[in-house]
């Protein structure tokens, strides 16, 4: 069953047209590797579904509800409904800087959902446990590896039990032998059937993870497939010209 379903989105930046016109689902338990050239509006298609970017034009229905339909949203407070149920890693992480790791988790839980305090003290420390992390807790963000800091951030994205995971690039800033353990955590989620659109670089990650792969190209998606069929099939051929071109 498709839990996101776009159609027609658009959104332009000014005179320029970033996404010219997205459509595509994902169904429940999906992992989507969305790759393509920089600049293609990869990061502004799934800030879009969290309703980070406001768009001009289109349909994003998630779980069931229209958060913009034929580009008229839903009320504020439907939109927060909506999006309450979806998380978000981003490519710099962006932790609270002054709390430790722990308050970086339990912020939002407390704060949005009103958690009781011990309740969420466990659901932290369990989370920290999955993302290898208990014994960093008490740590501030400034301590920790670019690896680890992602941790926490994925982490910290669970506390709110969100039914969809966007990443956007999540290993993109870290240097090469810390992607795994970020990307391991990821594969873990996928096995325990998270529903997940991660927009990734790593072509690796892609094969080995996504059941899906998206290939964008300038504001629209060109092509889309099993790992197999886009990084095997010739009939993919703008896929294969992208792949080529970035291995190189
Ligand atoms: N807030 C903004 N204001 C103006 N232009 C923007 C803004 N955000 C993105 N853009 C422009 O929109 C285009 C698409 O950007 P986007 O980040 O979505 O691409 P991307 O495919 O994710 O690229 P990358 O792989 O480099 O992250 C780029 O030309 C970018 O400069």
């Amino acid at each position: 069953m498709a839990i996101i379903q776009v159609s027609q989105l658009k959104k332009s930046f000014g005179t320029l047209d970033v996404l010219k016109n997205v459509s595509f689902e994902v169904n429940r338990n999906d992992v989507v590797a969305v790759i393509g050239p920089s600049g293609s509006g990869k990061s502004t298609m799934l800030r879009s579904l969290i309703h980070l970017e406001q768009v001009n034009g289109g349909t994003i229905r998630l779980l069931d509800q229209d958060l913009v339909r034929e580009g008229v949203y839903a009320s504020p407070q439907q939109i927060k409904q909506i999006t309450a149920k979806m998380g978000m890693v981003f490519q710099h992480f962006n932790l609270f800087p002054h709390l430790t790791v722990r308050e970086n988790l339990e912020l939002a839980p407390r704060t949005v959902k009103g958690g009781a305090d011990e309740i969420v003290r466990r659901k932290s420390a369990e989370l920290l446990e999955k993302v290898g992390l208990s014994d960093k807790a008490d740590n501030y963000p400034a301590r920790l590896s670019g690896g680890q800091k992602q941790r926490v951030a994925i982490a910290r994205a669970l506390m709110m039990d969100p039914e969809i995971l966007l990443f956007d690039e999540p290993t993109s800033a870290l240097d090469p032998e810390l992607t795994g353990e970020v990307l391991q955590v990821i594969k873990q989620l996928a096995k325990e059937s998270m529903t997940m659109m991660v927009v990734t670089h790593e072509m690796g990650f892609a094969r080995e993870v996504a059941g899906k792969v998206m290939f964008m190209d300038n504001g629209e998606f060109i092509e889309s497939g099993t790992p197999n069929e886009m990084f095997g099939n010739p009939q993919f051929e703008r896929t294969r010209a992208f792949l080529q071109k970035s291995l190189k």
